[in-house]
């Protein structure tokens, strides 16, 4: 009668589907080697590298905005990873290995979520797909990139990760401050959706301070960490109701970091409200990164794009077979578009050195 009563005080809007699978467990199923381990941590090195200023090669962050099928992400990484050779010596290449995807209404939320996309929502099938995923790509030797969105789930894929974003929907939140003091990747922090950048440089100091911050340990027990810190935050500028990518943009964004005595760059996100949701716009964004990067511009430190093995994208029609290799979420750059923007890129780099 009493369990009755407490039933219907505090569960009255949940029921249990399924117990999740302990950190422990899926790193048993999905370990990291040690070449994997070492190829995530010179990752993660050489971009720290790049934001510490010792480096002047690009960032580049890239690919399809989000991953839903692993034979068409793993095709993708690999025809990558020529390119990443190809242009080792000017640009940093990361794969976009995007998981979880924030909507601004409603709309699938990403392979871990709904790995069928169906919504039969099999997390545990999903935050192992994923696991997968990453540890093929990583065995190719591309570095890694994903938006940490759940507080939880993230962490089941982060040791895996060379480089972090809090999206454009969630830099304000503390927690997620707090998590991205916490990761041991550099983070990159959106501008708000309406294009507010100084949320953006609060979060970038707020994650470089000691916090606590309460989550699992690897055998799913909640555990209260002290967190160090994360001396790796930076902006990513991706516009709002306006583009924010040109050369004045910028100089406001590193003036605003400059009083708060934070290293006067950015990431440029290529996508988003830059591209203002028209993906072959990204094109013309990039063209503009060219022309600032040729004229001297160090406040770029990076780009992000949207790209995937075929243009556009996809709704998902249940029944409805669908194309491989192109986006279900937002519309991507072609692969041959992709070719030429990077060559543009490089060739725009080697006017800094
Ligand atoms: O990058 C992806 C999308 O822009 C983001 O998840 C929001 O998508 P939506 O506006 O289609 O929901
Ligand atoms: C959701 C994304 O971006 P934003 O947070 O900028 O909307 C994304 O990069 O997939």
């Amino acid at each position: 009668m009493l369990e009755n009563h407490h039933l219907s005080i505090d569960r009255l809007r949940k029921q249990p589907i399924n117990s999740l699978i302990s950190q422990e467990e899926l790193e048993k199923k999905l370990p990291i080697s040690d070449a994997i381990a070492s190829q995530v941590i010179s990752g993660r090195r050489r971009i720290e590298r790049i934001l510490e200023g010792r480096d002047p090669r690009l960032l580049v962050i890239i690919g399809p905005c989000s991953i839903h099928d692993s034979n068409a992400a793993i095709e993708y990484a690999t025809r990558m990873k020529t390119l990443s050779e190809q242009y080792q010596n000017q640009l940093e290449i990361v794969m976009r290995t995007y998981f979880e995807k924030p909507r601004t209404a409603a709309g699938w939320k990403g392979m871990i979520s709904d790995p069928l996309l169906d919504g039969s929502s099999q997390v545990n099938l999903g935050i192992e797909m994923a696991r997968k995923v990453l540890l093929d790509i990583n065995r190719l030797g591309l570095p890694t990139a994903t938006e940490f969105l759940d507080i939880i789930m993230g962490q089941y894929i982060a040791d895996l990760i060379s480089w972090g974003a809090i999206g454009a929907r969630t830099t304000e939140s503390q927690i997620h401050r707090q998590m991205a003091s916490a990761l041991s990747c550099p983070i990159g922090f959106k501008n708000g959706t309406d294009g507010n950048i100084d949320i953006a440089i609060d979060a970038v100091r707020v994650a470089s301070a000691s916090h606590i911050f309460v989550s699992p340990n690897k055998k799913g027990e909640m555990t209260i960490y002290q967190t160090l810190g994360n001396p790796y935050g930076h902006v990513v500028m991706r516009g709002g109701k306006k583009p924010n990518y040109s050369a004045k943009d910028i100089a406001l964004a590193c003036h605003k970091l400059r009083d708060f005595h934070l290293p006067e760059h950015v990431v440029v996100d290529l996508s988003h409200g830059n591209c203002q949701k028209r993906y072959r716009h990204q094109l013309s964004v990039s063209h503009s990164m060219a022309e600032q990067i040729r004229s001297g511009s160090k406040a770029i430190l990076g780009v992000m794009i949207e790209s995937f093995l075929i243009e556009g994208s996809q709704q998902i029609v249940p029944e409805k077979p669908l194309i491989y290799g192109q986006s279900v979420t937002d519309s991507c750059l072609s692969w041959s578009n992709t070719e030429d923007l990077l060559y543009e890129l490089s060739e725009a780099v080697k006017a800094r050195f």
